[in-house]
């Protein structure tokens, strides 16, 4: 199983300070030798993490392909077409959400698509498409002539969370996921198997999947075990985790300055 690490989260705790600390440049050479096999970045349309210059950097330093995800805003291929990354996954954004809440509605938007998927194609960047788990929009996805597909697992990280954590009795409790245990469980089953469905029938069809968003050290092996999805894309329980696996540190490192 392949592994990307989203490095957006590092950016994002820059971006509460506004400075230039901590950059997700330094990652890269963290994943590499770590075992990570590709870095993924998230151009959002806000640029509320990374920005042109992080992507500019990372691309160029990266010595892992970078799969950048990004909206399908003329603006932004434009300047992803000059960054050229290894892969662009093509996301849905909404300025209001505080991430990507689902999957790119490919019917609505199947001619933009293809106008796009053939320009970063002209530009020999592969293609892959964040979308949710079902036949129907695989078979659209299938019929645009990608290379990959990403299946969207937020639904089942969240139904996954308010089963097996202590998120339903926190303020960031999800209000529609207040059900009876049962009613969780029955959901998160079914959940797993249109993530399986999904993988299966898009692996039989040629794509390469791929699959990510919420996915953390709780939840991961019930997605990793599918044999027909071949990579993860995890950031933000990786950032989370590595706080506290590098806190211990950075004080010993702090007193050590500070010592009279
Ligand atoms: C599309 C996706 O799932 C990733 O971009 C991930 O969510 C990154 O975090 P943000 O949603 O905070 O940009
Ligand atoms: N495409 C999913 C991704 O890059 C990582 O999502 P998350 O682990 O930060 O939720």
């Amino acid at each position: 199983m392949l592994l990307g690490v989203n490095i957006d989260h590092i950016a994002v705790l820059r971006e509460a300070r506004k400075i230039n600390d901590p950059n997700p440049l330094d990652a890269l050479g963290i994943c590499k030798l770590s075992g990570a096999d590709q870095i993924t970045i998230h151009l959002r349309e806000d640029r509320r993490h990374i920005h042109d210059n992080d992507a500019v950097a990372i691309i160029k330093q990266s010595s892992l392909p970078v799969n950048l995800e990004c909206s399908i805003n003329d603006e932004i291929i434009n300047i992803v077409c000059n960054l050229k990354p290894s892969r662009v996954t093509l996301v849905p954004e909404n300025r209001d959400e505080v991430t990507t809440e689902g999957g790119l509605n490919i019917k609505k938007n199947f001619e933009k698509l293809q106008k796009v998927i053939d320009k970063l194609h002209e530009n020999e960047i592969e293609v892959s498409l964040f979308i949710d788990p079902n036949e129907q929009i695989i078979d659209l996805s299938n019929q645009l002539e990608v290379e990959w597909i990403e299946l969207h697992t937020g639904t089942f990280a969240n139904i996954y969370a308010m089963l097996h954590s202590n998120l339903s009795n926190t303020h960031h409790s999800i209000k529609e996921l207040e059900l009876t245990k049962n009613e969780l469980k029955t959901k998160l089953a079914i959940s797993i198997k249109e993530i399986e469905n999904s993988a299966k029938i898009a692996k039989k069809l040629g794509l390469k999947v791929a699959a990510g968003h919420g996915l953390n050290y709780q939840n991961v092996t019930l997605i990793s075990k599918i044999p027909e999805i071949e990579e993860l894309n995890i950031g933000q329980s990786i950032i989370a985790r590595s706080v506290f696996k590098g806190l211990s540190q950075a004080i010993i490192d702090m007193k050590e300055l500070i010592k009279k």
